[in-house]
Parts: C-alpha cells; structure tokens; sequence
C-alpha cells in the first residue's frame, strides 16, 4: 500500500492554489460517495481489538490539556517525541514544508469576541496556511440556509445520535453550513515529523502504526488545548469508534467523524493516493449517520473555509439525513466488507434484505450510463434506447440512488435523447428535473 510516508517533503515552493483539473469533476463526485468519513483510517489503520498494541500512553509532561488517565498503543520503549507546535505570530507563515503547524481559522484575539461562524482549528504544513488564507476570496462568512431551520439531533436505536428533517427540504436545498472543529492532515506520518523514516527501521509495520497514532494523538492534545470551549467541549462528545486499536481518544474521535477536503491540500496538486488532503470534524454534519440509501451531501468552501450540507433529493419532514460511508454503487457484500471498518452493520432495506437484483442494478448502472452515454454521443437515440433509459432511471429511485454521480449522469443522457428525438413534452419534463437537481 503506497502512502505518501512524509509527503511534505514532495511539496514544491511557493505553490499557488490549483483546483483540481476540470476534467476531474466526474471522478470527485464519484468520490464524494466514497468513504467521506473516517478518512484517516482509510483501511491503513488499524481498527477493531488490536491486542499487544503496546499500551503507551502519553505521559502528563507532553499532555497540555488533558488530566486523568487513558492510553494509547505504541510499543513500551518509545518515548514520546518533542515538538515544537504553533506559529508563533498568528500572521506570519511556516515555510517549511515539513513544519506542522496548529493555527486557527479565522485567528482569535483576546481582546475581540469570536467569529459568529465559529473557528477552526486546523493542524497544517508549512506553507498550506498561506495559500488558504492568501486567496482573494479569504475570509468570506458561510453561507445561510434559507427558510426556517430545517434539522434537529436526536438520538437514534442503535445509531447513537443522527440528524433529522424538522420540515421538507427540497433537493438542491443547503441544509446548513459550518466551520469545522478541527482540520488535521488525512495523513498523519508528517505527525511523527522526520523521525518516522528511522522509526520505520526500528519497529515493525504494526508497531509504527502504533507510534504514529500516539504522536498524532500529542498533536491533536495540543489542538484542543487552543480551541475556543465550546467547540473543545463538541468535539470531546463526539462518538468514538477506535477505543481498542490503539488510537488515543482525540485520534479515536477524528477518525470516527472526518470528512476528507479534497480541495484542501499540501502542494500543487492532489497526489495519486489522495494522501496529501485534509480531514474536517464538524459538530452538527458528523452526527450524520451511514445509508446505502443516502440523501445530503458535503462540499468545503476554501473562502468561507466551511462545510456545507446540501440535500441530493427531495426529503420529506421525518426524515433521517445520510449519506454514504462507502460507495453505493456495489453489491451488499462489499459495501459490508466496505463498512466493516467502522463496527457497524447497516440495515438499510438493501442491506437488510439484500437481493440479486438490488446487487446487479447497483454494480451495473454506471457502466450501463457510460455506455450509454457514448452511444448518445454518436448520434445512438431511438425510441426503445430512450425507454430503457427511463425504466433504468425508474429502477434507480427504487432504489434510492438518486444522489449518485452516475443518476444525474442518467438525466442529462435522457434529456439529450429527448432533443434528439424531438419529443418536447418529455424534454420539458426532464429539464425541469434536471433544474431541480442543479443540473441546469
Ligand atoms: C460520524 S458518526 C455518526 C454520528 C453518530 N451516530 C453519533 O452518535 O455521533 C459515525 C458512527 O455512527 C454510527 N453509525 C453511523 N451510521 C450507522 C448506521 N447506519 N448503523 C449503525 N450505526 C451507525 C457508527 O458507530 C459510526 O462509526
């Protein structure tokens, strides 16, 4: 498994912010379905009951903010390594591309109340900060959702807490924006600082696993030290899925609740293995729970440096909002082998009572959308073409898939048939559900 062990010494100098490449947008919405959570693990963690994990903890000398006592893994002989942490001047950047820095966005004074936005605080390399906040856009306020408040918390059998519809939102909609808790790099060797390359020949695989996660943990102690109470206080409730594999409890939380930013990220460039990003915890988008089934959506805004939670369908009042912790477009069997990381088993209905059908629509209607796109795009359109379209697009909200990438693909294969066919009734009927998705 290739990861970028100490990427930050990839980074070229003076990077300017890049967006990712246009022709990356099919490929990020494909993404946006995969694994937005829990990033940090990624599969490259451990997870579960790791036994003989070490049981290091991180002795009060390095501990600033935390009394009591709690324990993390990493073999008996470590010691714990001293780092100096944050920018002194809050104005000033790091230029190292191997310094990690903790800050805080948009910064605080003593003297002033904070942001009515909130703050975050964000755990970055070297010269990551100057880019974000030397944009031209920087600092922007979040968006506003508009109409009356349109969720609430609440606590969920067998779920813990979750986040419910309070009235009918419609597709489209911003549900609510806000800045994250805390911003931390998806990977954490930059943790270990250049120590990790000599670690790794000292320890095993597994051990180092177990070192980096105990000097993350360090790192993140740190960072909730400098949080503003309230959200220290947010970020401390947040479930905690990693109590037996070695992660301390702040890394347990961050990698129970992160959403990866992938427009936030070390260098020019996102690198092959997505290795260079950052992951975001939220106080209200990581309450939401995991459907195969999913209706909201996330996307980080550089400018307002904050999430916004967009519902991908029409969600009735009642309703739980979710999105999905793996890709939806595969059978039952990976998306359980997929969630097994996070210690639960989902039971939405296509999960519950999965069924060949349900298995062969979901693996088979991207590649049937591309192929069909590719015929559309060579002048392929006829009657029969269109009505296996339209019975595909059927299938497809049976099946509650209407949040992919791929069905608002299906839509616009489908309105451009209606073009090419000439058929205006049907055409108008498309376009208007492609303005209601945005599509338009
Ligand atoms: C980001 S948190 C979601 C909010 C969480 N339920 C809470 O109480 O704060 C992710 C964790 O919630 C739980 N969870 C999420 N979706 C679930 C589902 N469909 N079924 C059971 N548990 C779920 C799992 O423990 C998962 O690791």
């Amino acid at each position: 498994m290739k990861r970028g062990f100490l990427n930050g010494s990839k980074v070229k100098k003076n990077p300017l912010y890049e967006p990712p490449p246009a022709n990356d947008t099919a490929k990020e919405a494909i993404h946006d379905q995969k694994a937005p959570q829990a990033t940090l693990d990624d599969g490259k963690l451990p997870y579960g009951k790791v036994e003989n994990r070490g049981e290091r903890a991180i002795s009060s000398k390095h501990r600033l903010n935390f009394e009591g006592s709690w324990s993390a893994g990493a073999p008996k002989d470590y010691e714990v390594s001293k780092v100096a942490y944050t920018e002194i001047d809050p104005t000033m950047f790091a230029t190292n591309p191997d310094q990690v820095v903790v800050t805080t966005i948009p910064r605080t004074y003593l003297d002033k109340p904070f942001d009515p936005d909130g703050h975050s605080v964000w755990i970055v390399l070297g010269p990551t900060k100057a880019k974000v906040v030397g944009r031209p856009g920087y600092l922007k306020g979040l968006p506003k959702p508009s109409g009356p408040p349109a969720y609430e918390v609440k606590t969920v059998p067998n779920m813990g807490m979750g986040i419910f519809a309070t009235r009918d939102i419609a597709v489209g909609e911003l549900v609510f924006a806000e800045r994250p808790l805390l911003v931390a790099p998806l990977d954490l060797s930059p943790m270990a600082g250049k120590s990790a390359i000599k670690l790794r020949d000292k320890y095993t695989p597994d051990e180092f696993k177990q070192i980096l996660m105990l000097e993350c943990e360090k790192h993140l102690d740190f960072a909730l030290a400098v949080m503003p109470p309230e959200n220290r206080q947010a970020y401390l409730a947040l479930a905690n899925d990693h109590k037996e594999d070695g992660s301390g409890p702040l890394l347990g939380i961050l990698r129970t609740n992160g959403y990866m930013i992938k427009n936030l990220f070390d260098g020019p460039n996102v690198d092959e293995w997505q290795s260079n990003v950052y992951t975001g915890i939220t106080n209200v988008g990581s309450r939401i729970n995991h459907s195969c089934k999913p209706n909201i959506a996330h996307k980080f805004d550089l400018d307002s440096f904050g999430f916004s939670f967009i519902a991908k369908r029409d969600i009735p009042s009642g309703e739980q909002l979710c999105y999905s912790y793996c890709p939806v477009e595969q059978s039952a069997a990976d998306r359980k082998a997929d969630l097994a990381r996070y210690g639960f088993a989902c039971t939405c209905p296509s999960c519950a009572n999965p069924t060949p059908e349900s298995d062969k629509l979901r693996t088979e209607c991207r590649p049937k959308i591309l192929a069909a796109a590719v015929a559309v795009s060579r002048g392929v359109a006829n009657k029969a073409v269109f009505e296996a379209l339209v019975d595909l697009k059927k299938q497809m909200v049976e099946e509650g898939l209407e949040a992919t990438d791929s069905y608002h693909k299906l839509l616009k294969i489908i309105f451009t048939v209606c073009v090419m066919l000439g058929m205006t009734d049907e055409k108008s009927t498309y376009l208007k559900e492609m303005k209601k998705y945005g599509l338009y």
